[in-house]
């Protein structure tokens, strides 16, 4: 990876100096200019389907009414590969689209309470149709984005929630996540469960940050089967960055061992991987077969309104001066403006705290499982995360994503926040 030409600058070697009296809040650090992002961090959730042909593609798998048991079956195991494929798709958006449009990661500008960021990927494709975003920052204290992505021509409905915890080693900021996503393809009845990898900042002390993936992120489908990824960057399996290998299994238990994996698909999530059937690792050099190539596909980028059309609290119309300052790189102004914005934040809080009111959330809400489970019978309309949750073993408490049942973190509150469908048609100012 390069050296960029800040990393001798005094700028960012007193910035890695401030870095190690870390207090865990990244957003708390005052990067140099070079280093921020013209872009919030609430429109990271359109990473989510900048392929949404791939999001929707497990609704043209579906079995036929006079379909036999195996045919059935082999359908739902080619819904789990495409359910894979657009998760695997979905990484090279997220982790590393600022690298590629500026030349590095960069510090997301922090979302304030209450700011929204909506938009439609469009298409003249009318089997596709139209996909549309809705992302809300729920919280500011700690920073928790809840997105919610439709395909309505497809009836996929997409929804999850990002929050993250920071630790800093020596030379690599580590990040777990928190949250996870649940994706429901009504047509077939089937629902899964998707969490969210570790991940670290690497290339800190050459001023040319990146991610990399690390540790384990699971796809659980009510219809039992489940994709287990593992993650590594240089210097593991195969010494390449972006690394991983992804199992599919006929269910949870059958996880235990690696040779019962159905299908193995391995290689860079950045870059070319490949499938075989079995446990074998597949490999171009033995002939094995393309699973996917992320730099084959361009993403389709999300439409998003003109700004002079936008609501105050949509994303680019509230960060537009400071966005356009850091463009400049003038750092009176981007703290001028921040400052604009930050006060003004402050002042609303204290009104609702003199007032003893309550910010109340837009379009999510935040659903207490603990309260939920106690109530008891809900074997009337089951909640598909508790299920997929149990499919998966994996925690339903507010653990770092994808830990297990009975792991150390499996403990505490178990609060999720969830898309209220009510609320959203309900809303009459924002317009998609
Ligand atoms: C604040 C310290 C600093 O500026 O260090 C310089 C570096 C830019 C490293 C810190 C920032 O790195 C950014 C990468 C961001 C993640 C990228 C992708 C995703 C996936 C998305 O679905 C959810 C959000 C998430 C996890 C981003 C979270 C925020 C990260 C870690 C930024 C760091 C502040």
């Amino acid at each position: 990876m390069a050296t960029s030409a800040y990393a001798q600058s005094s700028s960012w070697t007193s910035f890695l100096k401030s870095i190690v009296s870390f207090n865990g809040d990244l957003s708390s650090l005052t990067a140099p200019v070079f280093i921020l992002s013209p872009t919030s961090l609430s429109e990271y959730s359109q990473y989510w389907s900048e392929h949404p042909e791939l999001l929707v593609a497990a609704n043209q798998l579906k079995p036929d009414e006079n379909a036999t048991k195996d045919e059935v079956d082999v359908l739902a195991l080619k819904r789990q590969i495409a359910v894979t494929k657009w998760f695997i798709a979905t990484l090279r958006s997220q982790y590393c689209s600022r690298n590629e449009s500026m030349g590095a990661e960069k510090k997301p500008l922090n979302p304030f309470l209450g700011e929204v960021f909506v938009g439609k990927w469009e298409t003249d494709d009318e089997k596709l149709g139209e996909t549309i975003l809705l992302s809300e920052q729920v919280s500011h204290h700690p920073p928790v984005t809840a997105y919610a992505i439709a395909n309505k021509t497809n009836n996929v409905y997409l929804q999850g929630y990002n929050e993250i915890r920071s630790t800093i080693s020596t030379t690599s900021i580590n990040v777990k996540q928190y949250g996870h996503a649940l994706l429901e393809y009504r047509d077939v009845g089937e629902s899964y469960l998707i969490t969210l990898p570790p991940l670290h900042i690497e290339g800190l002390l050459a001023a040319s940050p990146f991610v990399e993936l690390e540790g384990t992120s699971y796809i659980q489908s009510s219809n039992g089967y489940i994709t287990v990824i593992e993650y590594s960057g240089r210097g593991y399996f195969s010494g390449k960055k972006n690394t991983f290998k992804a199992r599919i299994y006929k269910d949870q238990i059958s996880t235990i061992n690696k040779q019962n994996a159905l299908i193995t698909i391995s290689g860079q999530w950045s870059d070319k991987s490949y499938i075989s059937k079995g446990s074998s690792t597949p490999h171009s050099k033995n002939g094995d077969e393309l699973f996917y190539d992320a730099l084959a596909s361009e993403p389709l980028h999300l439409s998003v309104k003109p700004i002079e059309e936008q609501h105050e609290l949509e994303s680019r119309k509230a960060w537009l001066k400071v966005s356009e300052a850091i463009k400049s790189s003038d750092y009176d102004l981007i703290h001028q403006e921040k400052s604009l914005i930050e006060n003004n934040q402050r002042e609303l809080r204290k009104k609702e705290k003199d007032a003893g009111i309550k910010w109340e959330t837009r379009w999510f809400d935040l659903k207490d499982y603990e309260d939920w489970i106690n109530e008891g019978d809900n074997e009337s309309n089951p909640d598909i995360f508790l299920s997929l949750a149990s499919l998966s073993n994996l925690s339903i408490h507010n653990a770092p994503s994808g830990s297990l049942k009975n792991s150390k973190y499996d403990e505490g509150e178990a609060k999720h926040w969830r898309f209220n469908l009510k609320k959203w048609e309900e809303e009459s100012e924002i317009k998609i």
